[in-house]
């Protein structure tokens, strides 16, 4: 079994506090959405539980099997797609797919194909990155997250950039493949969050 807890932790930048006190605790199957306005710290609450950065005060675990595991093996256990995160451009779609499920076991022993068909880029299996739209690069970045065998995934903005068909392609493949891990939304979007049972809005955390 896998948790997630956040014990009254706060984040400062030299004299701005982002967010103070919040705490946290989060079971498989459970989701949580993030919401605040610009520059309200929602990429910076998402940093910190990823182990990103270092929070001012507070404390928090991921815990497997009762144990609580070692912040430099936090990043076995979790997948995130972020707007400020790049992916090696100058692969295509299919070596980036091939590059990346070497470090990440697939969900449910996914081939490479079945994911390029669930993207809807088949036709552009062969481009680098770099030639992909912005919505298309989002898909694939949502996909390298969530079809990582992983029971922590973060998503920061994660229909930024995308049209109404990519959208909808979110809320299915969110509902398919996302029920039974742990997510983590950061958003201001309610289409984007309407699954989440719980909600943190950072102005409460000032
Ligand atoms: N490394 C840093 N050093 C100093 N200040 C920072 C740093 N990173 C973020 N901040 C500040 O923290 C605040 C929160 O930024 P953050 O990016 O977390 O907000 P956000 O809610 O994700 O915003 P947006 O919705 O615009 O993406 C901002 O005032 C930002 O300038």
């Amino acid at each position: 079994m896998f948790s997630l807890r956040a014990e009254a932790i706060s984040k400062r930048f030299q004299y701005e506090w982002i967010f103070k006190n919040i705490s946290l605790n989060l079971n498989l199957g459970e989701s949580l959405a993030i919401t605040g306005g610009n520059g309200s710290g929602k990429s910076t609450l998402i940093k910190a539980i990823s182990g990103a950065i270092p929070l001012t005060s507070g404390k928090i675990e991921q815990i497997h099997n009762s144990h609580s595991v070692s912040l430099d093996l936090w990043h076995q256990n979790l997948a995130i797609s972020a707007p400020y995160l790049e992916v090696p451009e100058e692969f295509n779609l299919s070596e980036l797919l091939t590059f990346h499920f070497k470090f990440k076991k697939p969900l449910r022993e996914i081939s490479i194909e079945e994911i390029i068909d669930i993207l809807y880029l088949g036709d552009h299996r062969n481009k680098p990155i770099s030639q992909f739209s912005s919505g298309m690069k989002q898909r694939v970045k949502l996909a390298l997250a969530i079809f990582s065998d992983v029971p922590l995934i973060l998503l920061d903005e994660p229909t930024s950039n995308l049209d109404k068909k990519g959208i909808n392609w979110y809320q299915k493949i969110v509902s398919t493949y996302l029920s039974d891990r742990i997510v983590i939304l950061a958003t201001n979007e309610e289409r984007e969050y309407e699954f989440c049972k719980q909600i943190i809005a950072l102005e409460d955390y000032k």
